[in-house]
Formats: C-alpha cells, structure tokens, sequence
C-alpha cells in the first residue's frame, strides 16, 4: 500500500532520515519504534510532506507522492494524526471535525458514522471548543477529525503519550477496532511496547534515521527492546 525507497529527510543541513525503505502491506498494522530524537517523527512529516526536504521515493497505492501537496496526499487517502493532537483554538469540536472532512475527494460533509460509534462522548460536546476538552478527549478529536477525512492508511503518532490512564485504554481499544474490524491500513509511532506488541503486526526500530530492526512483531523480544529502546 505504502512502498518508501531510499528516503531522506533534512531539516536545513541536518540528515535525520537516512537512505530508508519500508514498506507498508494493506490491512496490516506496522508500528515504528525507537527512542527519543531517532527520527520516527520526521519520518512521518515526509510521508505527510509537512515541513522536512525529502529525497527517495514514496509510493502510495501505485502513485508517487514524494511531490504532492500534504492536502493531495490527504485526499488520497492518508489520515493523520499528530503527535501533540494540534486541535484548532478557537474552533467548536464540530468544526474541528469537519475540518477532516475537507479532505474528502466525494465533497461529503457529514461525518462518518464510525466517528460517533467510537467516540459517542464526543456528541455531546459538539459545540464546545475542542482545546478546552481534557487531552484524553482531544486525542480522541483529533483521530476523529483524521477519520472524517476517510482515510485508507491511518497515521498515528504517540497516540496515547501523555493521556490520562482511563481514556488510555479507550484510545487504544479504539485504534485496534479501526484495523480489526474497519480494515483500516495503521501506521503508529510508539514507545509504548506492550501496545505495539498487542495491536501491531509488523515493526520496525529506528536507530539514528536509519532501520535498525524490522519484522513481524513475534519477533520483537525483549533483547531487541533492550538493545534499541532502553536508556
Ligand atoms: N523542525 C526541526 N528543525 C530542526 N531539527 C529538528 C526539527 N524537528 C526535529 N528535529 C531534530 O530531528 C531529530 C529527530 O526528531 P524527531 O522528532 O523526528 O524524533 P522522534 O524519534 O520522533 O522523537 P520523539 O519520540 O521525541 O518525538 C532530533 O534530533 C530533533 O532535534
């Protein structure tokens, strides 16, 4: 679905990705692992085209996006979810979610249903603003704005990094329910290692911007984590 070869990234003069390939299977769940600083965000920025020089290849569904805008990519199918949420000020929660719909290439403004099937709180709350939700509730508004844009690749990053232990696991559980029983493609950045290993298929550890482990998740064992993931 997504095929990434010999991608690089810089922010000015600095290299953060190195000369990377992966590649992401329709269906599957695909977490990217690593400590702080290793580059996961900055390789999502260049799949979304927000921010960093890109060099190499991206390949989505078929078509090269290494030069699309980041409103072309999202109307092609990729939802994303950034790390620290990026709720609008000043907007109510509808307006945040419609912003999602924006990105729709069928024009439609309603929003999908499975927004309200997994968030149902969020209905209630339709005319407040979304910054004064609790950060577990705007983490929520934030997968439902990406959802309102009918992705068919989901990108999340941290997701539940700094979340209040009870929305946690609803956060979670809601983000397993998208690919087990909505067929969404997942890609989750993560630090969060029980997690990936409950709702991830495949992984990869970054090391430095560069792959430093990749499989199925069965095979990410605790040496692994300790080599790459331990301070
Ligand atoms: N806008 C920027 N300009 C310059 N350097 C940046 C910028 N954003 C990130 N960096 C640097 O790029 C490197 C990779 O950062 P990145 O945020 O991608 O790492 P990360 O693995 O996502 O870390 P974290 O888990 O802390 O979010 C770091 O050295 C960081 O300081």
């Amino acid at each position: 679905m997504l095929k990434i070869s010999h991608v690089n990234a810089f922010y000015g003069t600095s290299h953060i990705i190195h000369d990377l390939d992966l590649e992401i299977r329709k269906g599957e769940t695909f977490c990217v692992l690593g400590r702080n600083g290793v580059g996961k965000t900055t390789l999502l920025r260049s799949l979304l085209g927000i921010g960093v020089r890109t060099t190499g290849s991206i390949e989505f569904q078929g078509h090269e996006i290494d030069r699309a805008l980041t409103h072309d990519r999202a109307r092609r199918g990729i939802g994303y979810v950034p790390q620290g949420r990026e709720i609008v000020p000043g907007m109510s929660v509808l307006d945040n979610i419609l912003l999602g719909c924006n990105a729709r290439t069928d024009r439609k403004t309603d929003v999908p249903p499975l927004v309200w099937s997994l968030f149902p709180f969020l209905k209630d709350h339709l005319g407040r603003r979304g910054t004064n939700l609790s950060g577990g509730q705007q983490q929520q508004l934030a997968i439902a704005r990406a959802l309102a844009t009918d992705p068919s690749l989901l990108i999340l990053d941290e997701p539940t990094e700094g979340i209040q232990p009870n929305i946690v696991e609803d956060i979670e559980r809601a983000i397993i329910a998208l690919n087990r029983d909505h067929g969404l493609t997942i890609i989750l950045v993560e630090q969060k290692i029980r997690f990936a290993r409950t709702a991830a298929h495949r992984f990869a550890i970054l090391e430095k911007g560069r792959v430093a482990a990749a499989g199925p998740t069965s095979e990410l064992t605790h040496e692994l984590v300790h080599r790459h993931m331990s301070l």
